[in-house]
Order: structure tokens, then C-alpha cells, then sequence
């Protein structure tokens, strides 16, 4: 049986470190999990696969109870269906591939898994008879994922899997992440530093700061929140999820189709019209006005209205806009603000440049 995680009231202490978290994650959605360094990310990832022994709370999956400190239960690691994936693929080091897809499928009493089949869906059927020495970085990683679902696992765990490798091999296995995503009928949570790259993927963001779950929800809404460290940092983005209307390939650009009107944007050929895209908005690209204006080589002027401002660095001010519902952020400096008179309710055209946005 598979289905949602549910964590309540798990608490570990450590010298100088408490973790308190509640959590619920969809079965069949990406939740990636933020936080700054010492955060608890990785600390919470093996609480959930038993690796640590939490001193209270709650982890049930599907409805199946994995520990339960009012119960005093706890499954320890290989009684859990869990697949987990660290930095390092850690395979073994004697065996094919195959082979270390046939101990971990034994080893979690999962017969029935037609390796074969899991290996081509995952690409690395090709690999089947290799030793891990015989693997790049990336082949490596595709295989520690490749192990950790020939358990069957019912909670995948992805541990940075992508930061120790270049960015060729990085993008190789964000893909397979991508496939996961769409096809895995299981909770899948990955940590990952690169937030720009895990966010173009994500279905849910979990934060976790200080050892506590400081928001979790869809990543549109937490990127934009000003109560957030997410939202006031330099490097702060949206996200509008948008269609590609047309692609104007002399031109270089891409016409998108998002919440309140549309955008421009650069086009390298990955999307096809038609297709969904994921469109980034760093906030300090988003300019304001008024009204539209005219005479300018801005392609992108979006319909908003203010919902909220916060002061930022003494000299910056954060608006978070609404574009039809979709939220956004502009990074204005706090004298624009003033002259402007931006505050909630606030009514204006976004002005963004094509050049600062990525699909
Ligand atoms: N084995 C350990 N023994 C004692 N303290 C530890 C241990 N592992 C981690 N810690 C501490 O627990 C806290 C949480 O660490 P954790 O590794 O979970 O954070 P993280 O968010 O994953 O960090 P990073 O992004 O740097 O990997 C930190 O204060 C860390 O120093």
C-alpha cells in the first residue's frame, strides 16, 4: 500500500540542535526540502527512514504506522519501505549493476520487481553488467535511484543526490528526477541546495528553519511569502506556471501564456507550443508603473496589484504583487516605492525584461 507521509510532533534533540517537525507530503508529488545549512534537512530525512531514532512523534505512510513514541513503536530501517538516495551513490563496489539492484530487492524482500523493466525506465539498462568503477558520477547516481526503487518503496528520500556531481551529469539525473515526479505513485522528498534547479520540478516546497518546519505549501506561494527568508533574499524569484503559445525561433524567443497576461521569453527550443512551462521571475528583473508605457524596449509589461511590502536592507523595498492570481515579487528600491506610493492595494503594470527570465 502506498500513499501520503503524515509526521506529527517527530522531535529529536541533539547538543544545540532541536528538530520539531509536522509534515504532510502527497503520494505522487515532489516536495523538495529547503533550509539553511545546519537546518535539520538531513537530520529529518533519516528520522523518516529510521536511520536516527527520533525521541517522539508519529511517521505513518499510506496509513501504515512506522513509528509511534505514544506506542512505543519503531520499524527500524529495513522494516520501513524506504528507498534513500545520499550525496555519494555508495553502491557495492563488487558488484554489477545488476547485482546491486538484485541485493537491494532481496534484501527488502521485493522478488517481484522485474529489474529489467526497472532499468530501461530508468535508463541505465545499458549498465546492467558494469561495476560501479566502470560508472560516471551521473550513471552512478541513476543507479542508487534505480536501487532504492527496486524495494518498491512506498517514501523515496533524496539526499542531494545531484551535488556531487558536474553540471552535465547534475542535469542527467535532475531529468530522471523530473520522470519520477510524473510517474512514482509514492511520496518523493529531495533535499537539494540548488533550489533553482529543484524548483523548476517541484510540486510542494517544505522550509525548514532552525529545526522546525517554518512553511510548507506549494512553492509559488512560499518563493513569495515577505514573512520568509525565501522572499528577501538578493537572489528571490517567483514562479509563473504558464503554456507556450508560440515559439519565434529567428527572434530567440517564446510567447507564454501565464496567470493575468503573458510573457516573453527567452527560447532555446526545449519547450514545445502547447507544452507547460515553469516560468522564473527574479524579483529584482520586475520593474513597476503606473500605467503601460510606451517607447520602451521592455517586452513584458504584466496587469498587478500589490498585495503586500516589506523593507529590505534599509534601501530596498519587496512588493508582493498578485498577476490574476498568480503571485509575484519585484525588488524596487525604497525611493521608487515612495514616489510611487506602493502599498497593498496598490494597482500597476509589472515591466519585466525578457533577458532576466528562464523557463
Ligand atoms: N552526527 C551528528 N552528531 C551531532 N550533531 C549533528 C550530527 N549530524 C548533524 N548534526 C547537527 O545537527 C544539526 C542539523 O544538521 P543537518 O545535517 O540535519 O542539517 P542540514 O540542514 O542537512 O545541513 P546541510 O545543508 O549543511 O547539509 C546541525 O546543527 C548539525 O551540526
Amino acid at each position: 500500500m502506498s500513499g501520503a507521509l503524515a509526521v506529527r510532533g517527530l522531535a529529536l534533540s541533539r547538543p544545540g540542535f532541536r528538530l520539531a517537525a509536522d509534515i504532510d507530503a502527497p503520494a505522487g508529488g515532489l516536495t523538495v526540502v529547503a533550509g539553511a545549512s545546519g537546518s535539520g534537512k538531513t537530520t529529518l530525512l533519516r528520522c523518516l527512514a529510521g536511520l536516527e531514532a527520533a525521541e517522539a512523534g508519529r511517521v505513518t505512510v499510506g496509513g501504515e504506522a512506522w513509528q509511534d513514541g505514544a506506542e512505543r513503536l519503531f520499524r527500524p530501517p529495513h522494516r520501513r519501505r524506504v528507498g534513500y538516495v545520499a550525496q555519494e551513490a555508495g553502491l557495492l563496489p563488487q558488484r554489477t549493476v545488476r547485482g546491486n539492484l538484485a541485493y537491494a530487492r532481496r534484501r527488502r524482500g521485493r522478488g517481484g520487481t522485474d529489474l529489467e523493466a526497472l532499468a530501461r525506465r530508468l535508463g541505465i539498462g545499458h549498465l546492467l553488467g558494469k561495476r560501479p568503477h566502470q560508472l560516471s558520477g551521473g550513471e552512478r547516481q541513476r543507479v542508487a535511484i534505480a536501487r532504492a526503487l527496486a524495494g518498491q518503496p512506498a517514501l523515496l528520500l533524496l539526499d542531494e543526490p545531484t551535488s556531487a556531481l558536474d553540471p552535465a551529469n547534475a542535469e542527467n539525473v535532475l531529468a530522471l528526477i523530473g520522470e519520477l515526479r510524473d510517474t512514482a505513485r509514492m511520496p518523493v522528498l529531495w533535499v537539494s541546495h540548488d533550489l533553482e534547479r529543484a524548483l523548476r520540478l517541484a510540486d510542494r516546497l517544505l522550509y525548514l528553519a532552525d529545526g522546525r518546519v517554518a512553511a510548507q505549501g506549494p512553492p509559488q506561494e512560499l518563493l513569495t511569502r515577505l514573512d520568509l527568508g525565501l522572499a528577501t533574499a538578493p537572489t528571490a524569484e517567483a514562479l509563473l506556471d504558464g503554456r507556450v503559445v508560440e515559439h519565434r525561433p529567428g527572434e530567440g524567443l517564446a510567447r507564454v501564456a501565464v496567470d493575468g497576461g503573458e510573457l516573453w521569453l527567452p527560447e532555446d527550443g526545449r519547450h514545445a507550443a502547447g507544452s507547460a512551462v515553469r516560468v522564473a521571475v527574479p524579483a529584482r528583473e520586475v520593474a513597476l508603473a503606473r500605467s503601460p508605457v510606451a517607447g520602451t524596449s521592455l517586452l513584458n509589461q504584466l496587469p498587478v496589484r500589490a498585495t503586500a511590502t516589506a523593507e529590505v536592507d534599509g534601501t530596498h523595498t519587496l512588493v508582493r504583487l498578485a498577476a490574476g492570481q498568480a503571485p509575484l515579487l519585484a525588488r524596487i528600491t525604497r525611493r521608487s516605492a515612495a514616489e510611487l506610493g506602493v502599498a497593498a492595494g496598490w494597482r500597476g503594470v509589472a515591466l519585466v525584461k525578457s533577458a532576466g527570465l528562464r523557463a
